[in-house]
């Protein structure tokens, strides 16, 4: 046997050569000067200087502060560039994670968050409805999401501040107003759009990967307070909105190829846009582990998700919404059959809490089987929960 190259990971190691994720650096001594990085190992991959020292045609492409312009390019670019990415290994230059900085990796056009976990979505109706039926009549007849805030979502790392906003308690005569006391975390996949679509032109399922770049973790940011008092009729709204955490590195759906798995069994047919059973298996076999202060508190399966992303992005577009590069949808918490796999705090603890403490840092990981036993690591998504803004009532 040849001796290790410096260059090659431990075995094992989630970000190798079949893993690649793109995001966006700077160097520490130049702040400014943000481009595309590939992560390998506990290395990023300067993509721009790699790809204009191989004269590639696509180091314009690379020499940018978003991933947007990569993401518009479609899905024969986003195969070439991945091929030479892995030339580029042996002798591009690979700087220490710790001696960058990661920035959000591209401009979030629209964002819209689903409700997809069969799980999930029964525990918070038995504790937010717990005089109704837990499953409207419409949930396993289309994947039920809503739209977001798009500017509010923000790079692992970012320290999120205590929410403010109306809250009332069932036995409350009156709202009041002041910093949640229920701060909540929700465990989910992210899904980046990068091709766009004309109005009018539905993505089919089948077309899922013509338009999907990316795959991430996501922490959508909860205050249960404020949300089970202002829901009643039209959703959530500000008790979401304050922040959403995404990873720093966007996973290329062709690394998932191996971990392709079929959706849970349907209760019902599912109308022709919708209907899955004869198409490529369209869930993903990630197992997610959520941590709070480096203490494990739940491992959600994304195998077990209901609704898969290329019916949430074909029920998104099947009105006659046009798609744009940088549009962003959340699977809806990760929540599995298990007490010890769901995705929030909310389930976690039966609604009872406690919910998220100030100085409580969250961290998601996930990983995925590769090719060969390899893993195919997503790249962790952390934050800080500090102290409310502290201004009086408005
Ligand atoms: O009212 C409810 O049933 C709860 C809704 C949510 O918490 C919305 C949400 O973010 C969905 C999800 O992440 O699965
Ligand atoms: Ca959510
Ligand atoms: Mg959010």
């Amino acid at each position: 046997m040849s001796q290790q190259s410096p260059r090659e990971l431990a075995e094992g190691d989630p970000f190798g050569a079949a893993t690649l994720p793109y995001g966006v650096f700077s160097p520490a001594d130049a702040p400014d000067r943000r481009r595309i990085g590939v992560r390998y190992g506990d290395r990023v991959l300067d993509a721009s200087a790699a790809a204009a020292a191989h004269g590639s045609a696509h180091a314009d492409l690379l020499d940018r502060p978003t991933l947007n312009p990569l993401l518009a390019a479609g899905r024969p670019v986003w195969q070439a560039v991945r091929a030479e990415v892995r030339g580029w290994l042996d002798d591009g230059p690979l700087l220490p994670l710790e001696d960058v900085t990661l920035h959000l990796p591209f401009e979030v056009a629209d964002y819209v968050d689903f409700y997809a976990s069969e799980h999930h979505a029964t525990n918070v109706g038995r504790i937010f409805r717990p005089d109704s039926e837990p499953l409207t009549p419409n949930w396993k007849h289309l994947p039920i999401g809503y739209h977001g805030r798009a500017g509010t979502v923000v790079v692992s790392g970012t320290d999120v501040v205590r929410p403010q906003g109306q809250r009332k308690a069932p036995g409350d005569a009156v709202p009041s107003f002041g910093p949640s006391l229920r701060l909540d975390i929700e465990a989910e996949v992210g899904f980046v759009v990068g091709t766009p679509a004309p109005a009018n032109t539905p993505v089919a399922l089948g077309d899922f990967r013509e338009h999907v770049f990316g795959v991430c973790l996501v922490n959508d940011w909860s205050a249960r307070d404020v949300q089970a008092w202002e829901y009643v009729p039209l959703g959530p709204f500000l008790g979401k909105s304050f922040a959403t955490s995404v990873s720093a590195w966007i996973t290329p759906l062709d690394a998932f190829d191996e971990a392709r798995t079929a959706p849970p069994e349907r209760t019902y047919p599912l109308l022709p846009y919708l209907d899955d059973s004869a198409a490529e298996p369209g869930g993903i076999d990630l197992r997610i582990e959520v941590t709070i202060n480096g203490e494990t508190v739940s491992r959600p399966p994304f195998a077990s998700m209901y609704w898969t992303a290329a019916q949430q992005l074909a029920h998104m577009t099947v009105n006659g919404a046009s798609l744009r590069t940088g549009d962003f949808f959340a699977s809806g918490t990760v929540s599995g059959p298990e007490p010890d796999q769901r995705g929030c705090l909310l389930e976690l603890t039966e609604g009872k809490g406690p919910y998220l403490a100030d100085g409580d840092v969250v961290t998601l990981t996930a990983w995925a089987p590769g090719p060969g036993g390899a893993r195919i690591g997503l790249g962790e998504v952390t934050g800080r929960v500090v102290p409310d803004r502290g201004a009086a009532t408005p």
